[in-house]
């Protein structure tokens, strides 16, 4: 498949367990999509070396996504430990609370952080279970504010929610939205999920998909064929 001139806004969450594993998919979405997402079971199995596998030769952003959640100090150390890596984005734990998040904005200011609101594997009932404050539309409206009240350029929501947080926080944050599922596709864990044709209507500036392309019988393809629906749905510059 031809791959169009501009990637697709879509970071693909390699989500392998091994770093040969990786490297390969990242290499075979790269054309397609602006950015490949490392997360906790890559970084903590291999550490910085899996960021320079999966940039490769590749022209791909690196999206770190660690979701920071400690005391403030702890979490300004780790992000002064990774911003060397120069990941396009790193995420934290907007739970974290406003300290938090500050601090990962000041130990490193050269990387955009990114507050994560409420995980979009969570239902309303998991918010009651765990005492916070439902629905889900407050509690992640609260903590975007908090977070961007605290320094952070980007926000983690769900599709759902995007279209109410870009009213609250306005055009200048980058708004990205995990949960997204091809019409059919299996849901796994998320809860809180949309097409990538209802994420971009809504507003967002950035989908993070994973399973749905990396589990596929041919991720390139796979990876293709979301970013063209993408497009057709019309991304926002
Ligand atoms: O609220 C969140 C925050 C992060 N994620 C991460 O995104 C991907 C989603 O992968 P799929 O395979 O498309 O479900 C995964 O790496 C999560 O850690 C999220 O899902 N929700």
């Amino acid at each position: 498949m031809t791959a169009p001139s501009a990637p697709a806004p879509i970071a693909v969450a390699i989500d392998a367990n091994d770093i040969e594993t990786a490297a390969t998919w990242a290499s075979a979405v790269a054309p397609h999509v602006s950015t490949v997402k490392v997360g906790l079971e890559l970084y903590l199995r291999y550490g910085p070396e899996v960021i320079s596998a999966t940039r490769g030769a590749n022209r791909v952003k690196v999206f770190l996504d660690l979701k920071l959640h400690d005391i403030p100090a702890t979490v300004a150390g780790a992000a002064r430990s990774v911003a060397g890596l120069r990941p396009s984005i790193l995420t934290v734990h907007a739970g974290g609370g406003a300290d938090m998040v500050r601090a990962a904005v000041e130990a490193a200011p050269d990387t955009r952080i990114a507050g994560v609101t409420v995980l979009t594997s969570m239902g309303e009932k998991d918010l009651e279970e765990i005492g916070l404050l439902g629905p889900a539309r407050d509690a992640v409206r609260r903590l975007s504010v908090l977070a961007v009240g605290a320094g952070a350029r980007a926000l983690v929501c769900s599709p759902q929610e995007v279209a109410m947080v870009r009213a609250e926080v306005g055009p200048d944050i980058t708004l990205i939205t995990p949960g997204v599922r091809p019409a059919g596709a299996d849901r796994g864990d998320q809860s809180r999920v949309a097409t990538p044709e209802e994420a971009i209507e809504a507003g967002a500036d950035l989908l993070v998909v994973g399973r749905p392309i990396t589990r596929a019988p041919d991720p390139g393809a796979a990876a293709a064929s979301i970013a063209a629906a993408v497009r057709r749905a019309g991304v926002r510059v």
